[in-house]
């Protein structure tokens, strides 16, 4: 299949970090890493749950040490992503887990903002930062004052790492004073959680948008909500099967959630660990979940209603998809 224009609205910056590159800037950084090899660290990549990837994600960060490092991942990404049909992205990343290292918050803003500045032309980018909810709320709201201090401009703030046992209300007071600085707000919810997650970003946190929300399923009550009030759900079907929350792509809930009439559109978490980017997301649910060409059309146009663009651009990707559509 052809796949879309993508509005790319959940990738993690550290999650690009490709196989190859960790080696080559481990030797460039002199960082000693505990693989024999290329072929020692992909056998590393069967996950069992999202705690045993985020493992090995954060233990593979030890690589990036310097504002160019984070500045060349993110390139690397960039340029990926627009062979792939990426036409504006909202790039997380997880400034606690470079700062807990000794590596400076201007290090990555500047690295990773510098990057985005020069994203292939006609792509639109934006930045949002992430707490990491397996922290003390209290850290989050320290590295919030950071963050609204830097010159680095900023889009949003979200909230990942391990859920379960995490819930969002601990962080109430650091989205609220996001909101208050004008941030947009988003947190995972309901990836490996419960759907009371869910319902907690939104009412507790104010999300505008929730990524994952599979979880959601479980709950009625709370799909005929998310539908009726269409809160955008950014699903990510290869990270959702390798993290193991599916069993496998033919039984990926996506298609339920697209005839609940949910606001669902389809991203790629972390590409370089789960299989694939946005693009090869799309070709493989399109394909293995037969989806019919107005689900794919819906998947996409969802895409431009979530992003946090301003109307002209938001015009400009609606008519991109939409030409997509007619060809
Ligand atoms: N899938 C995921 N869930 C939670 N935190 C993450 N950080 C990177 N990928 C993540
Ligand atoms: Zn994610």
């Amino acid at each position: 299949m052809d796949t879309p224009p993508a509005v790319e609205l959940h990738v993690h910056v550290e999650g690009t970090l490709e196989p190859e590159l960790i080696l080559e800037l481990a030797e460039r950084r002199g960082v000693a890493l505990p693989y024999a090899d290329l072929d020692d660290l992909r056998a590393r990549y069967a996950f069992t749950d999202l705690p045993h990837f985020l493992d090995l994600y954060y233990a593979n960060m030890a690589v990036l040490c310097t504002a160019e490092d984070f500045a060349a991942i993110t390139a690397a990404y960039l340029e990926r992503a627009a062979a792939g049909g990426v036409r504006h992205v909202e790039l997380f990343v997880d400034p606690q887990a470079h700062l807990a290292r000794g590596v400076p918050l201007e290090a990555v803003l500047e690295g990773v903002s510098g990057a985005l500045a020069d994203a292939p032309s006609g792509m639109t980018t934006g930045l949002i930062p992430c707490f990491l909810r397996d922290r003390p709320a209290t850290e989050a709201a320290e590295v919030l004052d950071s963050l609204v201090r830097s010159s680095t401009p900023l889009l949003g703030i979200g909230l990942d790492s391990a859920e379960v046992g995490h819930p969002p209300a601990q962080f109430a007071e650091v989205y609220a004073r996001a909101r208050a600085e004008g941030l947009h707000l988003v947190a995972h919810a309901g990836e490996e959680g419960p759907a009371s997650y869910v319902r907690d970003a939104l009412d507790v946190l104010g999300v505008e948008r929730v990524d994952h929300g599979i979880r959601s399923l479980d709950d009625p009550a709370l799909v005929r909500r998310l539908a009726e009030e269409a809160v955008p759900l950014t699903v990510c079907p290869f990270s959702n099967v390798r993290l193991r929350t599916v069993d496998t792509l033919a039984d990926h809930p996506l298609p339920r959630m697209l005839d609940a009439g949910l606001a669902v559109s389809v991203h790629s978490d972390d590409p370089a660990y789960f299989g694939g980017y946005v693009d090869d997301n799309h070709r493989a649910v399109a394909d293995t979940l037969a989806l019919t060409p107005d689900q794919v059309r819906t998947l996409a146009d969802n895409a431009v209603e979530a992003a946090f663009v301003d109307d002209a651009r938001r015009v400009e990707l609606r008519a991109e998809v939409a030409a997509w559509a007619g060809a």
